[in-house]
């Protein structure tokens, strides 16, 4: 049984936060806020593991202006140094001439375009990000926890393109509970976790589960079974996101 406190476990995973950096023989940390709990409870941590070589990155893209606001808040609340990079443009520039190209040759397909769409939006993230920490020489920090692990519920090399990730262990009712233990504002706290891939877009109704159904299964629970299949199915699917591409045998 684990029966350290939240504190103590937030000490650890800053004093991991700072071996990771030494190890690297990097300088500090960066992360994408993007106003949801999950970058904000690792602003939080990166802050106070390296409270002057740690940077937030706000990268709006053609996202919901509530979404910069509570970035700002979490920025502000635990007093991290960040920058605001507008992405809207180069996505519309980089997605118009992507189609365009495709057209001409009779290779666009409107099925799923949404979601070519929407991972274009997590990989421009993800490149502004690494063009930042190859920089500053800082390492790029991850904020997908354990049920977005479990689920494959990230986008492959957009927001799941990082050096290192903090809260991977943490079921997702965890987040919560770090993020209150460490004054994360209330806004921010009560919004429902969402990619803001497109509007409206929410990660329970995109999932077809809830996240207390995939931490309880993650922690060995029973769930309805109609849940359950449904998890180990993204789980199954996402085999390919939790390990190196695949190679040909040596011959
Ligand atoms: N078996 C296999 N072996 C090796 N590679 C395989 C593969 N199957 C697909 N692939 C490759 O993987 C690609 C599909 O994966 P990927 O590009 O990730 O795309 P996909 O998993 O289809 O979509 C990403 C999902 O993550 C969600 N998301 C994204 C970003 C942030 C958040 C959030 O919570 O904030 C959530 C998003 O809403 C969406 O549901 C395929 O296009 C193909 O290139
Ligand atoms: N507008 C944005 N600006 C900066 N980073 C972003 C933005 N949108 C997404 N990201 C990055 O992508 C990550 C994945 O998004 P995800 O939605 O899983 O996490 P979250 O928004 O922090 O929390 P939640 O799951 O509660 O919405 C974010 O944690 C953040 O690092
Ligand atoms: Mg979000």
């Amino acid at each position: 049984m684990n029966k350290r406190s939240i504190e103590e476990k937030i000490d650890l995973t800053v004093h991991w936060l700072r071996e990771m950096v030494e190890q690297s023989k990097t300088k500090g940390l960066v992360v994408g806020i993007s106003g949801g709990i999950d970058s904000a409870l690792v602003a939080y941590l990166i802050k106070k593991a390296f409270p002057e070589n740690s940077l937030g990155v706000i990268l709006p893209c053609k996202s919901n202006p509530e979404d910069k606001e509570d970035a700002l808040k979490v920025a502000k609340g635990c007093g991290i140094k960040h920058i605001e990079i507008e992405l809207s443009d180069v996505h519309n520039a980089l997605l118009d001439n992507i189609v365009n190209i495709m057209k001409t040759e009779d290779l666009f397909n409107d099925n799923n375009f949404r979601l070519s769409d929407a991972n274009l939006r997590a990989r421009l993230r993800m490149s502004t990000i690494y063009c930042v920490a190859n920089s500053l020489n800082y390492l790029v920090v991850g904020t997908d926890n354990a049920a977005e692990v479990y689920t494959g519920y990230f986008t492959k090399y957009g927001d799941g393109g990082v050096d290192i990730m903090p809260i991977a262990n943490l079921q997702k009712r965890e987040v919560y509970e770090w993020a209150r233990y460490l004054g994360v504002a209330e806004s921010v706290l009560k919004r429902p976790p969402s990619a803001g891939l497109w509007e409206g877009q929410t990660d329970e109704k995109e999932m077809g589960t809830t996240y207390d159904c995939v931490d309880d299964l993650v922690a060995g629970k029973d769930i309805p079974q109609r849940d359950k299949e449904i998890i180990e199915k993204l789980h199954i699917r996402s085999e390919h996101k939790r390990k190196m591409p695949e190679k040909p045998l040596v011959f």
